[in-house]
């Protein structure tokens, strides 16, 4: 899709008049939940089908929520059941062809089975449904983070989806991925300092931040690291706190959550809800699974999705489930929490519940009553959701062009450097001061040292000696680079790309941070292996020489890693990744080469 510059859009789509929601702007930029109320006011205003075209002229401020109207339609999504590759590559190209024509579709795993629903600024849709249902898939689909084998129609302002959506859209993952090095305080203030509009000041940003961490009640593990693996952290709720923190920090125009309330207690996760409220009530539109909620909680919401294996069962209004389900005369027979009997009729588990009297007829099964409610379904609801769909006002004209409009950078290259630089050095900094690393650097220079002790090059014989010695030392720091660059990019693989799609930064940005970053290892260690044994070693005992030699080994530390940085890079963002590995190896080969002959000269 066509994205285009922010500027010519406001040129093209309208005349900027002053905002008439005046208090937005601190929403958007500073403020968090202090205007919700004014806020909500303008929203009710302006629910979907009354759009007034002049309220909204104030998102043509880049730094505004953009209203996000989500509309989705029989979306489904499948994936291929995992099959041992044939080695006979006559049956390999076939099975090729054969999935290409559609005529293997038993060996494709149905996901989602064609799902509705719609949702706007303002509102909460709450996807519900048993473990495995597919709601982490369409949440991911939503967020453009699935696109292939993805069928049916999803559409953001009646616009489909286009990267230029990544920087509008906040998403927060069922497994909370945070630099475990980092404080709590610092991944906030990172990500606030990495995402907040410039003309923002640094005490703003600071403020802001300060003000999630008190409405998500992290004040107190502020100075803990984020931990995880085998680093001792901040607890499961408090990760999953930071990580919706920093999430809303940026106030995404369209915020989704996975399992936001996983792991937290049910006063936590109350007051979680309310905030996220807070935001949507703040002109967002607001998607969020969860498993359990509360009765308390489930009234919060304005909208839910009810999915059992991949079907929906339920959509509508949260409040009108349970007289749905009582009009098909699914009745508890107990007094029950109404999201433990959504779920019991999601599972099929419908011992405490009354039937209809056709479906008990029919002697129901579990299948028999999750098939029940799908169809009932599909003859009651789905055809409302989706005239609901068509009935509806389209999006203006100018909420449609906005959408494909790419976010600027809220900062510049240099800025995001300095940041990211900072960020990377306090991450990696225990890795570049290791006492195991150092104590592994310096006892193979004395060992060297040792058993090159006061060698010289004065016979032919003596001195191919010594070259064997540069060789060693040459192949050691080539090597050690390339396991530091393993070490450490598998780890932060995960990290930058979720930051990428999310579009925090430059991806020429982290490259040049973790290559500078890691030149501080890739001296210190050099300098100090070489200090020892260059002179153990009796190699010529000139001021040129040695820094020569050192100059040397600094070279191909520092180009070894680099370039192994840059593989993995590219190996992260490259479509053809796996063209990319054999071209490892010949790489490396080469490059011996080239630093035995420049030895050798
Ligand atoms: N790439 C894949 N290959 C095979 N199966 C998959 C794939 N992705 C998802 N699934 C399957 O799709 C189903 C739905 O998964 P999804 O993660 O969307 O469920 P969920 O409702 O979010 O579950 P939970 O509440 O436990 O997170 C699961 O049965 C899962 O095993």
């Amino acid at each position: 899709m066509e994205t285009r510059k922010e500027g010519e859009i406001e040129d093209m789509s309208m005349p900027l008049s002053s905002p008439t929601m005046g208090s937005m702007q601190i929403a958007g930029g500073n403020g968090f939940g202090h205007n919700i109320e004014f806020m909500s006011q303008a929203y009710l205003r302006n629910r979907y089908s009354e759009i007034d075209i002049e309220d909204y002229t104030v998102y043509a401020d880049k730094d505004q929520p953009l209203p996000i109207f989500l509309k989705f339609e029989d979306v489904e999504y499948k994936v291929r059941n995992h099959q041992p590759a044939s080695i006979n590559p006559v049956r390999a190209v076939m099975s090729k062809l054969a999935s290409q024509l559609n005529l293997e579709q038993d060996k494709y795993k149905e996901i989602l089975k064609g799902v509705t629903g719609s949702t706007s600024p303002g509102e909460i849709l709450a996807l519900m449904g048993p473990s495995g249902s597919g709601k982490t898939t369409l949440l991911k689909i939503i967020g453009g983070r699935l696109t292939d084998n993805v069928k049916g129609n999803i559409t953001y302002n009646d616009i489909p989806y286009s990267p230029a959506l990544k920087r509008r859209i906040g998403f927060v993952t069922q497994d909370d991925i945070l630099l475990p090095q980092l404080t709590v305080e610092e991944t906030l203030v990172f990500s606030a300092f990495l995402r907040l509009p410039s003309d923002m000041s640094l005490q703003q940003k600071y403020a802001k931040v300060e003000m999630i961490m008190k409405e998500l009640g992290l004040e107190r593990c502020r100075h803990t690291r984020i931990g995880g693996g085998l680093v001792k952290g901040i607890s499961g709720g408090e990760r999953k706190r930071t990580s919706i923190g920093y999430e809303i920090l940026v106030d995404p125009s369209l915020l989704l959550l996975d399992e936001p309330t996983s792991g937290l207690d049910s006063t936590s996760a109350n007051k979680l809800i309310h905030i996220l409220q807070g935001v949507a009530k703040a002109g967002r539109t607001v998607i969020t699974t969860i498993h359990q909620p509360s009765s308390r909680m489930f009234h919060m919401f304005d909208k839910l999705l009810l999915i059992s294996e991949g079907y929906p069962i339920y959509s509508g209004k949260g409040r009108d489930c349970m007289e749905y389900f009582s009009s098909l005369r699914f009745i508890p027979e107990i007094a029950m929490n109404p999201a433990e009997f959504l779920l019991d009729l999601a599972t099929g588990q419908v011992n405490d519940i009354s039937l209809p009297e056709d479906l008990v007829a029919s002697q129901g099964s579990v299948d028999s009553e999750r098939a029940y409610l799908q169809l009932k379904y599909k003859t009651h609801l789905e055809p409302k959701e989706k005239e609901e769909n068509h009935r509806s006002t389209k999006a203006p004209q100018h909420l449609q062009m906005a959408i494909q409009v790419k976010k600027d950078w809220t900062i510049t290259w240099w800025e995001q450097f300095t940041i990211i630089m900072k960020r990377t050095f306090r991450e990696r900094r225990r890795d570049y001061f290791d006492k195991l690393r150092l104590l592994q650097s310096l006892g193979v220079s004395v060992l060297l040292g040792l058993l090159w002790w006061k060698s010289s090059a004065a016979t032919e014989a003596q001195l191919r000696d010594q070259i064997g010695l540069l060789f060693y030392i040459c192949i050691f720091w080539t090597s050690s680079s390339i396991f530091g660059a393993v070490y450490v990019f598998p780890f932060e693989k995960v990290y930058l790309v979720k930051e990428r799609k999310a579009d925090m930064y430059r991806l020429s940005v982290y490259y040049v941070c973790s290559t500078l970053c890691d030149m501080v290892a890739h001296v210190l260690y050099p300098t100090s292996f070489m200090l020892i044994v260059y002179f153990m070693a009796g190699f010529k005992r000139t001021a040129i020489c040695f820094f020569l030699s050192l100059f040397t080994i600094l070279l191909i530390a520092i180009i070894s890693q680099g370039r192994d940085d840059g593989l993995f890079v590219v190996d992260v963002v490259s479509s053809h990744r796996r063209l990319l590995r054999p071209a490892y190896t010949e790489i490396y080969a080469v490059d011996e080469v080239l630093i035995v002959h420049v030895l050798w000269l």
